[in-house]
C-alpha cells in the first residue's frame, strides 16, 4: 500500500484536524460536520493528483484548448455513519462519481475491548475497471474498512483502490497495509499514538458519528 501521510507537510489542513479535536469547538455539530467535509475536500484534491488524466480538448469562445482531465471512473463508498460529511466532502469535488454505500458499524458485546464490525445496509454499483475510494474519517483497528472492502467484492473488481481517513493510528494503517493490495493508496490526515482499552484511537476526538450526528443508543 501507498501511505500518504498529509500529516508531514504543514497546511490549512492542520487547522481543520484541531478543531474537530477540539473539544470546545466539537460542542458545534454543524461545525464539526463542515469541518470533516473540508478535510474531505483536501484528501480528494490531493488523491486527484495521482488519478488516470487523458489528452482533451476543450472549445473556448477563441479557440481549441488541450488539457489532461481526469477520467471520470470514480465509485465514492461512503461509511455509514460518521462518513457521511467526509464523502459529502468528496462529491464537492468529484461531480460525477458513482456512489456507494455500506453500514459497517461496531457491536460491542459484553467485554467493551469486544466487538464485531456488522454490515447490514449495502447499495453499489459495479465496480469492474472502477477507482474505487473507501472513505471513512476514523481508522482505529482498520477493521471497518476491511469489512467494507470484503463486503463490496461481489460488486466487481475495481483497477485502483484509495482509502481517504482523517485520523488513523500506527496500528490500523498497519492493518490496512498488510490487508489491502499493494497497489491501493491510503491518505490520512494525521497517525496518533494508539488506542485505548475500548479501540478509540488517542489523542483522537472522540466518537466520530456521535460528534456528528448526535448519541445513539447502544444495543
Ligand atoms: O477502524 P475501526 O476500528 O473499524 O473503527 C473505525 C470505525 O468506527 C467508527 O464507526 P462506528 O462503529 O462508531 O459507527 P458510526 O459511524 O455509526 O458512529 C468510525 O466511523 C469507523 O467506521
Ligand atoms: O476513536 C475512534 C475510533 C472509532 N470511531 C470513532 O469515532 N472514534
Ligand atoms: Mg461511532
Amino acid at each position: 500500500m501507498v501511505i500518504h501521510d498529509l500529516s508531514k507537510q504543514n497546511s490549512i489542513l492542520n487547522t481543520f484536524i484541531s478543531e474537530i479535536r477540539d473539544v470546545n469547538i466539537q460542542k458545534d455539530s454543524m461545525r464539526f460536520r463542515r469541518n470533516t467535509e473540508r478535510i474531505g475536500e483536501i484528501l480528494g484534491y490531493e488523491m486527484s493528483k495521482s488519478l488516470t488524466f487523458k489528452p482533451s480538448k476543450i472549445e473556448t469562445p477563441l479557440a481549441t484548448c488541450h488539457m489532461q482531465l481526469m477520467e471520470q471512473d470514480l465509485v465514492l463508498c461512503c461509511i455509514l455513519r460518521a462518513s457521511i460529511p467526509l464523502h459529502y466532502g468528496l462529491l464537492n469535488y468529484f461531480d460525477t462519481a458513482e456512489n456507494a454505500f455500506i453500514s459497517a458499524y461496531r457491536r460491542h458485546k459484553e467485554n467493551p475491548e469486544d466487538f464485531e464490525i456488522l454490515v447490514e445496509y449495502l447499495a453499489c454499483p459495479n465496480l469492474d475497471n472502477k477507482t474505487l475510494v473507501l472513505a471513512d474519517p476514523m481508522l482505529a483497528t482498520g477493521q471497518s474498512m476491511l469489512a467494507t472492502f470484503e463486503a463490496l467484492k461481489p460488486y466487481g473488481s475495481p483497477k485502483a483502490i484509495h482509502l481517504i481517513s482523517a485520523i488513523g493510528t500506527q496500528e490500523g494503517v498497519d492493518f490496512v497495509n498488510r490487508n489491502f493490495p499493494e497497489n491501493a493508496h491510503l491518505w490520512i490526515a494525521a497517525i496518533d499514538e494508539t488506542l485505548d482499552d475500548k479501540n478509540y484511537i488517542v489523542p483522537g476526538l472522540g466518537d466520530a458519528g456521535d460528534l456528528a450526528f448526535g448519541k445513539k443508543l447502544q444495543h
